[in-house]
């Protein structure tokens, strides 16, 4: 026998592997096992804890992620070691494009650190149970160390379950033909369903961050179904544009981006987003007087930053997957870890209390701020002139119009015509 996983009794204490699930023979592995580890825990506790750990979360582990193997004379680090309770991480769209990059990064430690474990829930339907298998099939073949489990199924209420954090990806593909407002009615209906999920049975405390485009609005329909979770635990993700716009800045600079600070991206997921050139920094010193050319940040920075998921789709014919796995795993690492002093980091979250007056209700990237206990704080001295306001405001009033649209999704909200007008785009649209 041999040790595949540790796991973590609820009470913090160590565990090594319960996937046994209470068979006698498994119990007398675990008799002999226990006294190894110092743990005082008997063998009837054991398939209890066992119990407790299958039937909270609904779903069987995949594959692999069941054994239990025991690894006394094979890896004494492993055993001494006294491990963080394990992170449950809930993906939907878990057989897509960008999971397909992100679960990778996820499960190597390169986002929770490296000393802490994690176990994943994902999320698919019957159009994708296949292609889920094949993912846990890499999953299972990656022998990532920190990946003690991998649950897979079709079902929001179990794979939400307990999770700590929820990654929501999946989502319908705007179609040739296809309105904005069609778009949001749509994908609104799956957020709305995922809403419902997610104030049944996630954790009072679980973040969520929604990537399924438009994700703003997808987010705050998902937000607004779920009132159990409070407001502040639900983020759209903006790191991918803030990602570009410093991509574009150190360009121009010239400058290695680990120059850049202060580099905020306002507003909606789509092309009325304000890149903040104003309050960005290089290397401490503002970004306008660096690059000293008001008219290039207007005209060309702004509209490059806006339009490159498009540029990317032209090329690829898909959207942006990769680059949009690193910047989830960028705005999750933001969350986690303390901002440094003066910086900030871009997500799309709840407007209520904002210090910038704008409207309240929304979910609008703004500057934050993280101690790394997985809330943030809006950074409140940012400045804006005219030339800022007036771009906040445009974004500000499409998700207003936006949120019309999805009045019939939001409970309690007064029936509001849908009256987007003009059709944006998505930043990945072209
Ligand atoms: N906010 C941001 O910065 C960015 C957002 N995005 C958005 O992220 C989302 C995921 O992108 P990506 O992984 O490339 O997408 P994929 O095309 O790979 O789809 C992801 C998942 O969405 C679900 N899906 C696909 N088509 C449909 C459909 N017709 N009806 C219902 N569900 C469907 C499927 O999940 P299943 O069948 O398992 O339910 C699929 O696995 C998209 O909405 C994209 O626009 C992309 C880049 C940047
Ligand atoms: O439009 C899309 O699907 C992709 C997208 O959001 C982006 O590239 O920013």
């Amino acid at each position: 026998m041999k040790t595949h996983s540790v796991r973590h009794h609820e009470s913090g204490r160590q565990l090594l592997i319960l996937g046994c699930q209470g068979r006698p023979s498994c119990r007398t592995k675990f008799k002999t096992f226990f006294p190894i580890l110092r743990l005082k825990t008997t063998a009837s506790n054991i398939s209890a804890v066992t119990a407790t750990v299958a039937s909270s979360i609904g779903a069987e582990s995949y594959g692999v992620f069941k054994l239990s193997y025991d690894v006394r004379n094979e890896d004494q680090e492993l055993l001494q070691k006294v491990w963080k309770r394990t992170i449950r991480v809930a993906i939907s769209g878990a057989a897509g494009n960008i999971s397909s990059h992100l679960l990778f990064m996820l499960a190597s430690g390169g986002v929770f650190g490296m000393d802490q474990p994690v176990s994943f829930q994902l999320l698919g339907s019957e159009r994708s149970r296949l292609k889920l298998e094949g993912v846990a099939m890499e999953l299972e073949d990656s022998l990532y160390p920190l990946l003690r489990e991998v649950r897979i199924g079709t079902d929001s209420r179990v794979m939400f379950r307990d999770a700590d954090w929820v990654i929501l990806l999946g989502a319908h593909p705007r179609t040739p033909g296809m309105t904005r407002a069609e778009l949001l009615d749509i994908n609104g209906q799956i957020f709305q369903e995922q809403g419902r999920a997610l104030d049944e049975v996630a954790s009072v405390d679980c973040k969520v961050l929604v990537v399924g485009n438009p994700c703003n609005t997808n987010a705050l329909i998902c937000m607004e179904n779920a009132p159990r979770l409070p407001r502040a635990n639900f983020h759209a993700l903006m790191r991918l544009d803030e990602n570009r716009a410093k991509c574009q800045l150190a360009l121009r600079a010239g400058r290695f981006y680990t120059s850049l600070s202060r580099v905020a991206v306002w507003g909606n997921h789509s092309t009325t987003q304000v890149p903040d050139f104003l309050n960005a920094r290089i290397a401490g010193v503002p970004a306008v007087d660096v690059i000293g050319d008001e008219g290039w940040f207007r005209e060309e920075f702004t509209p490059t930053v806006a339009n490159r998921g498009g540029a990317i789709t032209e090329r690829c014919r898909r959207s942006s997957a990769a680059s949009t796995a690193v910047s989830i795993a960028d705005a999750l690492k933001s969350l986690v870890t303390p901002t440094p002093e003066g910086d900030c980091f871009s997500s799309a979250v709840c407007t209520d209390g904002n210090p910038y007056g704008i409207a309240e209700g929304l979910i609008f990237s703004m500057p934050c701020q993280s101690r790394a206990d997985g809330r943030y704080e809006v950074v409140d001295n940012f400045m804006i002139d005219e030339w800022l306001d007036e771009k906040i405001m445009a974004s500000e009033e499409e998700l207003l119009k936006e949120r019309a649209c999805v009045s019939h999704l939001i409970p309690n909200a007064p029936p509001a015509a849908c009256e987007i007008t003009q059709d944006t785009m998505l930043p990945g649209e072209i």
